[in-house]
């Protein structure tokens, strides 16, 4: 057997098109343009990218677009000091800070400086309660991906066996909430689960978000399962060259292939989502913070 392959970049132009559709009509019944702020502390080249790169997603589906680029000595104080300016920008609705962060700054203090309607990261201690105390939160972007393709794929997911690798609070640990609220059986594995491989054999369901390259073999898989790849690692690829790289997940793809029943592959799977789910939750944002309906098919 060989895996239907999930198309995350095709699946992610499906949730900019929804999420046009609604800041057209957020622009149109009520005068209001959403907008996202991104904050990039320093000048990591990787992270110069992705902020550009959010920075033209944003835009092209019709919201406006804040990029504010600090040098990497900032003083705490004066990165707190615009975060505070964003939170009271009525034009700001979703405010990103790009991680890493130089080490004279803390990613914790900064996540709690950001107003909570506003951290379309979803990476709040008031949004991670939220999350799960089954109340509306602002779900982080790559679980939220993660779910919505999971939807797609498998409709129903009430009573699936789901297993997820790694327990971050940025992917593990939400993405685990909200497949137990959508009533499948999860489990949360990581490094020092006893019989990882046993683990994951049981899975309807496995989402790998560990960070370590190519780590889950094929033959962990359940034959028919959906492999959700979260890992974006960057290996040595001498193939296409000297000192040249190439992107792989967490999985091992071409053993998985084999025996899954839907694979997301890297590139071109769940990073894609981010970025469109980062979109969906800046207009949830502002929809919440104007008092209005939630958008349909934009939240988990
Ligand atoms: N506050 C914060 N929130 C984040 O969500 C956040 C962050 N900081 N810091 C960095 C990571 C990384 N991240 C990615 C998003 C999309 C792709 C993506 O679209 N990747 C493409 C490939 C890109 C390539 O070729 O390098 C793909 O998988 O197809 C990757 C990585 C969000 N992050």
């Amino acid at each position: 057997m060989s895996a239907d392959i999930l198309d995350g970049k095709a699946f992610a132009a499906t949730i900019r098109a929804r999420v046009a559709g609604h800041v057209t009509r957020l622009k149109d019944s009520h005068g209001i343009t959403p907008g996202l702020a991104v904050v990039l502390v320093g000048e990591d080249p990787a992270s110069e990218v992705y902020v550009r790169n959010k920075g033209i997603a944003t835009v092209e589906t019709g919201m406006n677009s804040f990029e504010h680029k600090l040098p990497a000595e900032t003083p705490e104080a004066d990165l707190y000091a615009l975060i505070d300016r964003l939170n009271a920008d009525p034009a700001v609705h979703g405010i990103l800070v790009q991680f890493p962060v130089p080490a004279h700054l803390s990613e914790r203090d900064i996540v709690a400086r950001i107003a909570p309607e506003k951290d379309v990261d979803g990476l709040s201690v008031i949004n991670a309660g939220l999350l799960a105390s089954g109340q509306n939160a602002m779900a982080s972007c790559t679980p939220l991906g993660c779910l919505m393709l999971l939807r797609e794929t498998l409709g129903d997911l009430t009573g699936k066996d789901a297993v997820v690798i790694g327990r971050s609070n940025l992917v593990g640990k939400p993405m685990a909430q909200l497949l137990l609220r959508d009533s499948c059986t999860v489990t949360i594995a990581h490094s020092r689960t006893k019989d990882l491989a046993e683990t994951v054999r049981r899975a309807d369901i496995v989402v790998a978000a560990v960070g370590r390259a190519q780590m889950v073999p094929g033959d962990w898989i359940k034959p028919g399962a959906c492999v959700i790849d979260v890992g974006i690692n960057r290996i040595p690829a001498p193939e296409k060259g000297e000192g040249k790289t190439r992107l792989v997940g967490d999985v091992d793809f071409a053993s998985a292939r084999e025996v899954a029943g839907h694979i997301t592959p890297v590139p071109g799977g769940v990073g894609p989502l981010t970025i469109a789910c980062l979109l969906a939750n800046t207009v949830t944002a502002c929809c919440r913070i104007h008092g209005l309906d939630e958008p349909e098919g934009l939240t988990a």
